[in-house]
Parts: structure tokens; sequence; C-alpha cells
């Protein structure tokens, strides 16, 4: 196969061979997929030489743009000289030590010690475990449960699902597994009901505090939480809900989990999206902008005081992978970082693009489809109504509306993912004012269309 076969053909073969995740994919067969041939910067090529805009930098990873040549060397150069050893039984290689120094420098000061897996997923699993290892060497192995929220993602291994709150996951393979509960998102727009945000900040909050004292803080042993939702539908968080999630958290004895799988590196405008709001974790997984989705690396950053129990006081941990800190990763991942730092990507975020995407996104809000535009760094979303005004009445067929306006969006030449009824972006960093200015053009355009087929449909 290569990019040169006509895109029926790669079709066909992709059909008869690929079985793709997350996809319906007997459905997916009958309407053919999307073959992405070429990226560079925000902009994806396809196989039929259609250029559309990458409004999703990939699936929330691609921080530094497609197509940067010093990545694909530095991978190339680290390949000719060591392109795999491991890090068990006493060894390591100067990337993997690189990667974790530079670690320790750009997170915040408690973070010191890194320990790596290939995803997002394996990054929980390995939380999951991490914790559990921890209140061991404490000396309190009854503390066990972990809470996370409803609708929260943490990826799509057994603990990863079991720690995320997607119903539909867990209905699949009788998850969660044992010792995981979870509480209610503060998502205003769709569950806020009379509530202020404010109100519904300290309600939701509140929910963590109820049900750690209903298992008791002494069988409690941590809370999961991204600092803004994102494959939840950028579920960003009414102002009063983490600082009272923290002050919860430090009158317990529970560990804090902040997941920056999506939030880390520079998305919220910020290293890490719990400096955005001032939260303070014990543990972060991180995965995606990591390497910028170059090459498939994970890791979980460990705070001093999770480390004292699982590092400096000695004993195993019967915990890795294959790939754990794997050197042609680590070199993108580090030639990546150095590419956030020396253009001062996540400045960027805060102080120009992130504000000027936002103004404009924000904007969007004014459309009859639009029942709320929200945006923090560079994350954002806007909920389909179908009566402007009026939260409280959605489309019928949850995701039938959002399904649509995505693939009107994609025929319009901008990726933009769908959450229910909410059209997400997430794009590259290195986004232009004229390439957002783009991107803003093309969704209103996708609203507009999609209102009128609606109309045509008599949905509206
Ligand atoms: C917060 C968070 N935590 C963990 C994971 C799992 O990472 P891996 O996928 O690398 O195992 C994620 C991943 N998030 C993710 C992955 C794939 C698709 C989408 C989507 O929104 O369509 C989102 C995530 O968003």
């Amino acid at each position: 196969v290569s990019n040169r076969y006509p895109t029926a053909q790669l079709r066909a073969l992709d059909a008869a061979h690929h079985f793709h995740p997350f996809t319906d994919t007997k459905a997916l067969n009958a309407e053919g997929s999307r073959i992405i041939t070429a990226a560079k910067g925000v902009w994806l090529t396809d196989s039929d030489g259609n250029r559309i805009l990458d409004g999703m930098a990939g699936l929330w990873c691609a921080q530094v743009g497609h197509g940067r040549e010093e990545i694909a060397d530095a991978v190339h150069r680290q390949m000719t000289e060591l392109s795999y050893y491991n890090t068990f039984f006493k060894t390591t290689h100067p990337p993997v030590i690189a990667l974790a120094e530079k670690l320790a420098e750009v997170s915040p000061p408690q973070f010191n010690r890194t320990f790596f897996c290939s995803s997002g997923s394996e990054a929980n699993d390995t939380v999951f475990r991490m914790v559990r290892f921890y209140w061991d060497q404490m000396g309190k192995p009854e503390k066990k449960i972990i809470i996370g929220r409803w609708n929260g993602y943490h990826g799509s291994t057994l603990a990863g699902t079991s720690l995320g709150g997607m119903k539909a996951m867990h209905e699949q393979g009788d998850l969660p597994v044992p010792g995981v509960r979870h509480i209610p998102q503060p998502y205003w727009f769709g569950e806020g009901g009379d509530m202020s945000p404010a109100e519904f900040g300290i309600w939701a909050a509140r929910e963590l505090e109820k049900a750690i004292d209903h298992h008791g803080e002494d069988k409690v042993a941590a809370f999961i939480a991204e600092p803004i939702q994102g494959a939840g539908g950028v579920i960003i968080p009414p102002e009063t809900y983490w600082p009272e999630v923290q002050r919860i958290l430090k009158e317990r004895d529970i560990l804090f989990v902040a997941d920056e799988v999506i939030c880390g590196f520079g998305r919220l405008g910020t290293w890490f999206g719990s400096e955005y709001y001032g939260i303070e974790p014990d543990l972060m997984p991180i995965a995606k902008g990591l390497t910028s989705g170059y090459l498939p690396m994970g890791g979980v950053l460990v705070s001093d005081k999770v480390a004292a129990g699982v590092i400096d006081k000695g004993g195993e941990f019967y915990h890795g992978y294959t790939y754990s800190g794997h050197p042609a990763c680590a070199a993108a991942a580090l030639a990546n970082l150095e590419i956030i730092q020396r253009e001062k990507l996540v400045e960027r975020v805060a102080n120009d693009i992130g504000p000027y995407l936002q103004a404009r996104w924000r904007a969007l809000g004014e459309h009859p489809l639009v029942g709320e535009a929200r945006m923090t760094g560079l994350v954002g979303a806007l909920e389909l109504v179908p009566e402007k005004g009026n939260r409280k009445k959605a489309f019928p067929n949850t995701g039938t509306v959002g399904t649509m306006c995505r693939d009107i969006s994609f025929r319009n030449g901008l990726i933009m993912r769908a959450v229910r009824d909410s059209m997400i972006i997430s794009p590259p960093l290195v986004i232009t004012h004229g390439e957002a200015d783009q991107l803003v053009a093309i969704a209103k355009k996708t609203l507009d269309d999609t209102h009128a087929e609606l109309k045509r449909r008599g949905m509206i």
C-alpha cells in the first residue's frame, strides 16, 4: 500500500483488514474511511488532495503542529545510535535520563520523578497501581477506593475505563473494577439545573466530600480528575469548583491525581492545567502533548510526597512496560519540549493566540444554533441547542446533530470533534492569527449549513 493508491483502493483495503478504535467499523466500512496522507503545521491533506484545518490537533495532542523535521531528525539520530533498550534490571539510557530531568524542570516544584509508559491509559493504569502501592507502603492498606467523576475520561484500559465515568464503556466488559466510585461532574450547562454556575460549582465539589464521608476517609485512597474534562465535552468547571475541591482534599489524607493528558504541555496557557487552577496534585498522568503525538509516550509525574512512599522507602514496585522510557520516544519528547520552550508556546497561548481565538470563538455564541460558547486556553466547545436561551431543551437522539455538524465541518475543510451535540476544538498551539480566523470562519459557515439542514429536516 502507498500514498499513490487511489482512494477507493485504500478504502477497500482498510475495510477488509482494519478494525478501528471507538468506531462502528461495519457502519464506517459502508460509508468509507477518510484517508489522511500528509500533514504540516495545522493542515492535513487527504488522499483526494483536500487540505483540511486540523482543529483538533490530531487527538488533542499535536501541540507543535504536524511535520516538524527537527523532531523526525532527532528520532532518526537516536534510532541510529540506540533504537531500543529497556529500563528494567538496572539499565537506563541518556535520552530517558534527559527527558526525566526536563520534566522535573518544566513541572511544578513538587514533581521530580517520572514513571514512563506509552499512553495516557497506561499512565492511569500506573496511577491505579501506584496509589494502592503507596498506601500499602504507608501502612494503610485499607485505603483502596479511588473516586472519579461521571463523564470523566482516563483511557481505555481496564483501570483507565474504570476510573473514567463513561457508562457506555463500563457496560462493555462489566466495569468498573472493584474499588472505584464516581461523583457528578461540574458540568453546569448540562446539569446545573436552576443553580447559578457559582452555586453549582460548590455543589459539585461537595459531592466529593459526601462520597468521602460516605465511604470513610480511612477507606479512600485518591481522587482523580481532569482540570478540564476533554473527551467528556470540554467541561470547564465553574470558578468555585476547584478551590472548594482543594479545601476538601487539604482537610483529608487522600491523594489527588490531576489527569494532565489533555490539559498538560500548554493547552490552558500554563505548562500544566493544575497550575491554571492553582491546584496541587500528588500525581500527574501525562501523554499526548508530551511528544505532540509524533511517537507514543506517556508517564506519571510523581510528587516528592508520593515518592517518599514508592521510591525513597525502598521496596520493588512490581509494575512496568517493555517500552517504558523508550529511547526514540524520549528523543521525540525532548525535541518537542525544546520547541515548546524555544518558541514560548505556553506563553503564546496565555497572552496571544489564546485570547485572540477565545474572543472570536465566544462570538460564535451569537449564532441561533449555539446555546453556549466556552473556551479556556486553546480548548473550546459550542453547545448546539434547538432553542437558543433554553439550556433545558436538547435535540432528540443526543449526538445526531453533533455528528451531522461534524461531517459538515469536515466537508467545509475543518476538523472539529463532536461530543453529544457540542462541537469541540483543541488546535495546535502554533495556530496563527490568520489560521484562527479561517477556523472561526469555517466554523461559522458550518453552523449556518447545519442550521439550514436542520430547518430542511424540520428539526428546528
Ligand atoms: C484525560 C485523558 N486521560 C487519558 C487518556 C488516555 O490516553 P490514551 O488514548 O493515550 O491511552 C485520554 C485520551 N483522550 C482521548 C483519546 C482518544 C480519543 C479522544 C477523543 O476525544 O475522541 C480522547 C485523556 O483525554
